[in-house]
């Protein structure tokens, strides 16, 4: 019997090409991460986005507790609760399942998830439609290198109409982030140095 609905392994997982190269500029992108100096990058980071690429009124927000030496977005995050946003952050499954967002504000209690990430001990799911979305590497189309788990392509792509805003170092910017079909392009990054727009904004 035929079984028409099963997806081709080629279209499920990046090709093995594809998949070197990616792991290649995440291996590297990592320990270039490591070095840079973090002082004052999440201030720096929070103007930037209110100023150039603040979410509309009433917007969802999805966060994310920052972990490792990636850009400090908790100052954005406070300021966004300030205005009165809805806070949610991520709740990681096993891997080839999208993120779970729970709603989530400052003071509310926090416990381990999976990878070493930080996440809401209690707080009902919800949709976020606009999401600071974490990053290794990104280019200037918008294409984003992640720690490979495929966690915000899958989950970005289950949310039509949702925006998806890298948030990096600006030194984390290459001339190419290989990609391949299931890639999500992000709608522009904020750095703490400004915030670069791409074809979808
Ligand atoms: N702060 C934060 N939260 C996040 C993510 C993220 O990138 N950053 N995620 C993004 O998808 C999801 C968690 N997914 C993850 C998938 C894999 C690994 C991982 O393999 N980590 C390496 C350590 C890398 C390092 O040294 O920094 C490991 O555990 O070996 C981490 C998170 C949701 N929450
Ligand atoms: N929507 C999807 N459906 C099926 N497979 C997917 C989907 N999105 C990503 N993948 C697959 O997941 C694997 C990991 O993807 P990738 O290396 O791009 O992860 P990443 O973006 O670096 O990680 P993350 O988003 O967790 O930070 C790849 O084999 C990719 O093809």
């Amino acid at each position: 019997m035929v079984a028409p609905h099963l997806i081709p392994p080629a279209l499920a997982e990046d090709p093995p090409q594809l998949a070197a190269a990616k792991a290649a500029l995440r291996q590297s992108a990592l320990l270039a991460r490591g070095t840079l100096d973090p002082a004052g990058a999440g201030e720096a980071l929070a103007e930037i986005i209110l100023a150039a690429c603040p979410p509309p009124p009433g917007a969802i927000i999805g966060g994310f507790w920052p972990m490792g030496a990636e850009i400090d977005v908790l100052p954005v995050l406070r300021r966004l609760d300030a205005l009165g946003h809805a806070l949610a952050l991520p709740v990681t499954p096993p891997r080839g399942k999208p993120l779970e967002f729970r709603a989530w504000r400052f003071g509310e209690a926090l416990v381990p998830g999976r990878f070493g990430t930080s996440i809401p001990a209690g707080g009902e799911v919800v949709a976020p439609n606009w999401l600071l979305v974490p990053l290794l590497a990104f280019d200037r189309t918008g294409a984003r290198l992640g720690y490979g788990g495929g966690y915000y392509d899958r989950t970005l792509a289950g949310l039509p109409g949702a925006r998806g805003i890298g948030v990096a170092f600006a030194a984390q910017e290459v001339a190419q982030v290989p990609t391949g079909a299931h890639d999500f392009p992000l709608f522009g990054i904020a750095t703490e140095a400004g915030f670069i727009p791409t074809e979808r904004s």
